[in-house]
């Protein structure tokens, strides 16, 4: 990678901002799953044990009044952060004047510090201002003039142009740096799109096909086979006059579908048998079909052939990029899809194997197969944006080499 990278940064009694994705879930002021915060552990480590003054800014859920802010404060988080690097990390309750630039001036080198969630400077005094999230060129300079050097490890929010990721970093020319998780990020989507050991397959599914045009579009140059899933294969169903019966589809993307049908040729595999139920609910009374779905019945998971069909598909790959569940796996009748699907990927041992994606990392965690698979992304839109092939501002921001 030509970005600098932490090693290039001095951090000796340095005050080191940081972009880090603490966007995690809180419930009952209480972080849920950590692993974004334990993702980001390998810079912070590294900079302090430099003898760097690491000061944390990340943004937390979407601040549009003054209601949202108490529940979405940062002060979960660098409990946890605390308890995870087991060591004191400050708390400043601001995002910007003079107790937050006093605590800055307090630190002593190895010292930790994180920001109030950076969205609180969307909302001032009642009004939705969107200073962070418009990216206010003085929001940026001013948190830029905090420190010395800029390291962005946010890659979870790297297709956001917002001031504390590119604010900060065009504000720091030739100091912005990209962190660990930024690079193995960049790593395994950059090597699997554009330098790919082949036969490289990605596996698509979730909920709408709308959101995953980008993504075939782009990897229908790239990947040998795409595999699709989840409900939006329905909306290819359609467009192929298959019946659908109740299940999902998107009406407008129908004509879309048949132009990536035509494009794709035999590249894209679609299920050829699935899981229907009378109706959404686990409880639901289900049969397999193939082909055809009745009126009054929606697929709502792959079926037994498919997963068969699909599992020889993957079998020979050396990359796998998936993003998107097969079906409605929060239902545990209809998880067998994605279940079996992440189970095969977990015994591939000669494959790069990738997961990005909110839903997708979630299934592959709850359903026990994350440890197996090569790379779990830490961002949903941006592994997608990437996976689009586009620009993520967030690291375009950072300085060459
Ligand atoms: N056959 C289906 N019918 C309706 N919803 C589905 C179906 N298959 C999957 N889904 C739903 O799609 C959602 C995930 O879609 P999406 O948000 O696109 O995935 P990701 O976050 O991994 O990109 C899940 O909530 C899942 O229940
Ligand atoms: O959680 C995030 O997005 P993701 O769920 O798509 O990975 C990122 O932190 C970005 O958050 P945002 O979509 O509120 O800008």
């Amino acid at each position: 990678m030509a970005k600098l990278t932490v090693e290039d940064l001095p951090l000796e009694g340095k005050k080191v901002l940081m972009r880090v994705d603490f966007n995690v879930p809180i419930k009952d002021g209480v972080v849920g799953d950590d692993n974004r915060i334990v993702a980001a552990l390998p810079t912070i480590k590294y900079v302090i044990e430099h003898g760097g003054r690491a000061i944390l800014f990340s943004h937390l859920g979407r601040v549009k009044k003054e209601e949202d802010k108490p529940g979405l404060s940062m002060r979960p988080v660098a409990e946890r952060l605390s308890n995870l690097l087991n060591k004191p990390v400050t708390f400043v309750p601001v995002t910007e004047g003079k107790q937050l630039e006093d605590a800055i001036n307090n630190m002593n080198n190895g010292d930790v510090l994180l920001v109030q969630n950076t969205r609180y400077e969307d909302v001032k005094d009642g009004e939705y201002v969107k200073r962070e999230s418009g990216n206010d060129p003085e929001l940026g300079k001013y948190w830029a003039s905090l420190g010395d050097v800029f390291i962005n490890d946010a890659f979870g929010t790297a297709h956001r142009k917002h001031a504390s990721n590119v604010g900060i970093a065009t504000n720091m020319p030739g100091k912005a740096a990209a962190g660990y998780l930024m690079e193995k990020e960049i790593k395994f989507l950059g090597d699997a799109v554009d330098n790919p050991q082949r036969p490289f397959v990605a596996i698509l599914g979730g909920a709408k096909v709308s959101d995953k045009i980008g993504v075939i579009d782009h990897l229908l140059d790239k990947a040998d086979k795409i595999i699709i899933g989840g409900g939006m294969a329905y909306t290819f169903y359609a467009a192929k006059g298959i019946k659908i019966g109740n299940s999902l589809v998107e009406k407008d993307k129908i004509d879309v579908a048949k132009e990536i049908l035509d494009k794709a040729g035999d590249k894209l595999v679609l299920p050829i048998d699935n899981v229907v139920a009378d109706k959404f609910n686990n409880d639901a009374d289900t049969k397999v079909v193939e082909g055809d779905i009745d009126d009054g019945w929606m697929a709502l998971d792959i079926g037994p052939k498919t997963i068969k069909q699909y599992e020889d598909v993957l079998k020979d790959a050396k990359t796998v990029v998936w993003n998107g569940p097969m079906g409605v796996f929060e239902m545990p009748n209809f998880a067998k899809g994605t279940l079996e699907i992440g189970k095969f990927l977990g015994t591939l041992d000669d494959a790069t194997t990738i997961v990005g994606g909110g839903d997708s990392t979630a299934a592959v965690k709850q359903l026990g197969v994350a440890d197996k698979l090569t790379h779990i992304s830490t961002g949903g839109g941006a592994s997608l944006t990437y996976l689009e092939g586009k620009t993520l501002p967030g690291i375009a921001a950072i300085s060459e080499k």
